[in-house]
């Protein structure tokens, strides 16, 4: 059996394989500021009452604080619906983005059946939980009755191997975008492998996963073992619990007959890689792309906003100054991250190298709040996407790379990983 199969086989208690249409209870459903209004709208032509007030989590991080009057009234209809249903799990006041909140405050667990209105749930996949970006109309069905209903998906492998310090997830996932293209994933599962997987720790197992939707995956998915135990410790989960969880583990043992096809690449020789305008399948070693010109460069998104992202570009930027022709904006993914990168001292290097830091959330990522850019300009983002107008103007032009990349080309003004 693929993971896929296995972990709605284990919720269903019976066994179900690929392209099997199947109804399923959903254990944590999750709306934010931007798809809460009409989840709400689709939920009250159905239904007064939430399916349970506990497996719903409401995260404010697309607009916040609230730009524009249009999305202040927009999360006044979502804090009334918060009130009027006692939702138990929100996050409304900058605590971060949806994608970081879930894990980071516990939600997220193994063999979990998630589902999300926004396309980049599948980042929980990370956690061997099956996790699912829906539409706002088939959430309003979800926040009435807690059921929805898949085609279990057929699965990719992919399998990473060998060692390279210079490679992150970010690298690793933009290669597997170049080898299965912008649509050669759509409505499966990939499932990601190897030693080179395991060896990543949470925050990068999450950027593999997080990017299976700009492939059309349906969900990324990593089997849990200790890292995934360890991350869940320090997120809060009890020690019984872990135990349990720990007792209903999944493995799957690698059957190729089971895949829809497998992807293998060794990291060892790889240079580090960059997507280039206008789609995140269009996937360059950096050498060839080297000494680009970039106007403005953005570290952070619910990719690459952890503090292990944080970390490594502050370790780059310390003592440096930012180059004069460049700006650079920094965003923690959560408010956590944000305290334990003052208490590390990372804001103190980000700020002396001349960079802006903004409130945790989505900023510049989509081009709805901060951060747009002006004709003709080009970004260098460590987000997921970099589709034309992505930063809010049809005449700009986004790459992405990993945080290491992006730190370095903050320093020079262009493009290099030197
Ligand atoms: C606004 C939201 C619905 C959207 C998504 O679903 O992904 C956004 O988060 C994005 O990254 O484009
Ligand atoms: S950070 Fe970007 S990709 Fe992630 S949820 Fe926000 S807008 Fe979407």
């Amino acid at each position: 059996m693929t993971l896929a199969e296995a972990i709605l086989s284990k919720k269903l208690g019976k066994n179900v394989y690929a392209k099997d249409s199947v109804e399923i209870d959903v254990d944590l459903a999750m709306t934010h500021d931007g798809t809460t209004p009409l989840t709400v709208k689709a939920f009250e032509e159905i239904s007064d009452r939430v399916f349970d007030n506990k497996k719903i989590v409401i995260v404010f991080d697309h607009n916040i604080p609230a730009n524009t009057s249009k999305a202040a009234n927009m999360q006044i209809i979502t804090r009334d619906f918060i009130k009027k249903h006692d939702i138990k799990n929100y996050y409304l006041d900058g605590e971060g983005i949806c994608h970081q909140i879930l894990p980071e405050k516990g939600h997220v667990k193994p063999n979990m059946v998630i589902v999300g209105a926004d396309s980049h749930t599948c980042t929980h996949g990370a956690f061997g939980a099956f996790a699912t970006g829906f539409g706002a109309s088939d959430m309003g069905y979800v926040y009435a009755t807690g059921k929805t209903w898949f085609r279990v998906p057929e699965t990719i492998r992919v399998n990473v191997t060998g060692k390279n310090e210079n490679i992150s997830g970010k690298d690793i996932v933009l290669k597997t975008c170049k080898e299965v293209g912008r649509s050669g994933a759509t409505y499966m599962a990939l499932e990601y492998g190897g030693s080179a997987v395991k060896a990543l720790n949470m925050d990068e197992r999450m950027v593999l996963c997080n990017m299976a939707i700009e492939m059309g995956g349906k969900v990324g998915l990593i089997e849990a073992d200790h890292t995934t135990y360890d991350y869940l410790k320090n997120a809060g989960v009890s020690n019984q619990e872990i135990a349990e969880l720990q007792r209903n583990k999944i493995s799957i043992t690698e059957n190729e007959e089971t895949y829809f096809k497998t992807v293998e690449f060794d990291i060892t020789d790889m240079e580090e890689q960059v997507a280039c305008p206008h789609h995140p399948d269009n996937v360059k070693g950096i050498s060839e792309v080297l000494g680009t010109p970039i106007d403005q460069i953005f570290i952070g998104s619910c990719t690459n906003g952890h503090i292990g992202d944080l970390r490594i570009a502050a370790k780059i930027l310390k003592g440096k100054s930012i180059n004069k022709n460049t700006r650079l904006i920094v965003i923690p993914a959560s408010k956590s991250i944000l305290k334990q990168a003052l208490n590390e001292g990372l804001i103190d290097i980000f700020v002396d190298f001349g960079a802006l830091i903004c409130a945790p959330g989505c900023g510049p990522c989509l081009g709805a709040h901060e951060g747009v850019l002006g004709d003709g300009e080009v970004c260098l983002a460590t987000t997921n996407r970099n589709f034309k107008g992505r930063m809010g103007n049809i005449n700009s032009e986004v790459y992405l790379s990993s945080p290491a990349i992006a730190a370095k080309s903050a320093i020079k003004g262009h493009i290099t990983n030197e």
